[in-house]
C-alpha cells in the first residue's frame, strides 16, 4: 500500500527550484525526510497537503490527488508545522479542542480526544495553563497533539525536534515512534539530522537541492554507512595505542578511514573504522584486549547529512556553500563579541 506517491514533482519559485523532478513511493510506517536547510522538505509537505500547487509532476496522498482533493487529504492527514504558531493566551486543552472542532469533531468527542491526545504526548498535568508559559518542548508537544487529535491516517511532522535539547529530542522521537506503533498512524517526519532519524524511522528519504538523493529502508542505510569511532589508551608495551590498534585492525582485515579525529583533551586520537556488520564490533573488542590497551569508547558515529552527500557533486558544492556561510557567521559572531567586549571594557 502506498501512502505518499510523487512522480517527477517540481516546484519552481522565480529564483530557486525548491523541488526538482522528485519521484517517491512511501508506504505505511515511520518515514524520515532528511535534508539540509533549504533542501525542499517544507515545500514538499505544503504540496502534499494541497496548500501549494506543484509547477510540474503529480502527487497523491492516501490515493488522493493533491491537485484536486486537497480538503479530503487534510481531513485524513495531521500536520505539525515547523514554526512557532501557538496562541500564547489559551491553554493546551482550549487550543487542541478548538483544532478538533475545526476538523469536524462534535463537542464531546473533541474534548475526549483532546484529553487522550494530550495524555499521549505527556502534557496531562499542565494542560490548563496558558501555552505562553510553556517550554519549547511542551510547545512542540502541543503542536504534535493538535496534529493527532482528529485521528488521522497520516501525520506530516516538520522538524519536530527543532529547538529541543538532547533529552527532549529523544523523548519527542519516542513519542513519534509510538504514534505508529500504538495507533497505526503513519508518519512522515523531517529533520536535517540523519542520525536522529535512523533510530526512529523504518524508511529514510534524503533530499538535496530539491532532488532525491536516496530512498531506502533504515537498515539498508545504516548497514552501508556505519562508521565506528574507537578511542583507546596507551600502555607501556604500546606507547602509541592508537597506532598499534590501527596496524592490528588493518591486519585483521578491517577498513579504516584515512584520518583520525582529535580525542578528548589529554586523550589519544579516535580511529574511524568501517563497520560491515555485528562482527566488526567483536573484532575491535578482541583486538584491543589482545593488545592489552584500554578501550575508552567504541560508538556508532552520528551521521550528519554531509556524510551522505559525500559522493554527490551537487552536494559537495552545497557543502562548500554551507562551510562558507558558517565561516561568515563565525566571523560575524566574533565581530559582535569583540564589540560587546570593548563596550564592556
Ligand atoms: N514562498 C517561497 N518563495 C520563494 N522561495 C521559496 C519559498 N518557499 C521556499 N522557498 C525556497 O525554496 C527552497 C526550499 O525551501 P524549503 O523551506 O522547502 O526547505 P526546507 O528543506 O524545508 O528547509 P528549512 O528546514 O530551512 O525550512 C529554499 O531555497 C527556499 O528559500
Amino acid at each position: 500500500m502506498t501512502v505518499i506517491a510523487t512522480e517527477s514533482l517540481s516546484k519552481r519559485y522565480p529564483r530557486v527550484t525548491a523541488l526538482d523532478r522528485l519521484s517517491l513511493d512511501i508506504g505505511p510506517g515511520v518515514t524520515g525526510l532528511v535534508g539540509a536547510n533549504g533542501a525542499g522538505k517544507s515545500t514538499l509537505i505544503k504540496i502534499l497537503l494541497g496548500l501549494s500547487p506543484a509547477t510540474e509532476g503529480t502527487a497523491a496522498v492516501l490515493g488522493l490527488d493533491v491537485a484536486t482533493h486537497g480538503s479530503a487529504i487534510r481531513e485524513r492527514v495531521g500536520y505539525m508545522p515547523e514554526h512557532d504558531c501557538l496562541p500564547p493566551d489559551v491553554s493546551a486543552t482550549e487550543f487542541v479542542v478548538h483544532m478538533a472542532r475545526m476538523s469536524g469533531l462534535p463537542p464531546t468527542a473533541a474534548r475526549e480526544r483532546t484529553a487522550d491526545t494530550l495524555r499521549h504526548v505527556g502534557l496531562y498535568e499542565e494542560r490548563y495553563r496558558p501555552i505562553g508559559g510553556y517550554s519549547t518542548g511542551m510547545k512542540q508537544r502541543v503542536k504534535l497533539a493538535q496534529a493527532l487529535v482528529h485521528d488521522p491516517q497520516l501525520v506530516l511532522l516538520d522538524e519536530p525536534t527543532n529547538g529541543l535539547d538532547p533529552v527532549g529530542r529523544d523523548e519527542m522521537l519516542g513519542l513519534i515512534r509510538r504514534v505508529y506503533t500504538d495507533f497505526g498512524i503513519s508518519v512522515l517526519v523531517t529533520s536535517h539530522l540523519l542520525g536522529e532519524l535512523e533510530r526512529t524511522c523504518d524508511h529514510v528519504v534524503v533530499v538535496d537541492g530539491g532532488k532525491l538523493l536516496r530512498s531506502s529502508s533504515t537498515s539498508d542505510f545504516t548497514q552501508t554507512t556505519t562508521t565506528l569511532a574507537v578511542e583507546v589508551t596507551d600502555s607501556d608495551a604500546h606507547p602509541d595505542g592508537t597506532a598499534a590498534l590501527r596496524k592490528a585492525l588493518t591486519e585483521a582485515g578491517l577498513t579504516l578511514h584515512a584520518g583520525e579525529e582529535e580525542g578528548l583533551p589529554g586523550a589519544g586520537h579516535i580511529l574511524l573504522v568501517e563497520a560491515t556488520g555485528e562482527a566488526t564490533y567483536d573484532v575491535v573488542r578482541d583486538t584491543v584486549a589482545d593488545l592489552g590497551i584500554g578501550l575508552v569508547r567504541m560508538e556508532q558515529r552520528r551521521h550528519h547529512i554531509a556524510e551522505v552527500f559525500r559522493d554527490s557533486d551537487a552536494a559537495a558544492a552545497r557543502a562548500e556553500q554551507f562551510a562558507a556561510q558558517s565561516a561568515q557567521a563565525a566571523a560575524w559572531a566574533a565581530t559582535q563579541q569583540k564589540g560587546a567586549g570593548s563596550d564592556g571594557a
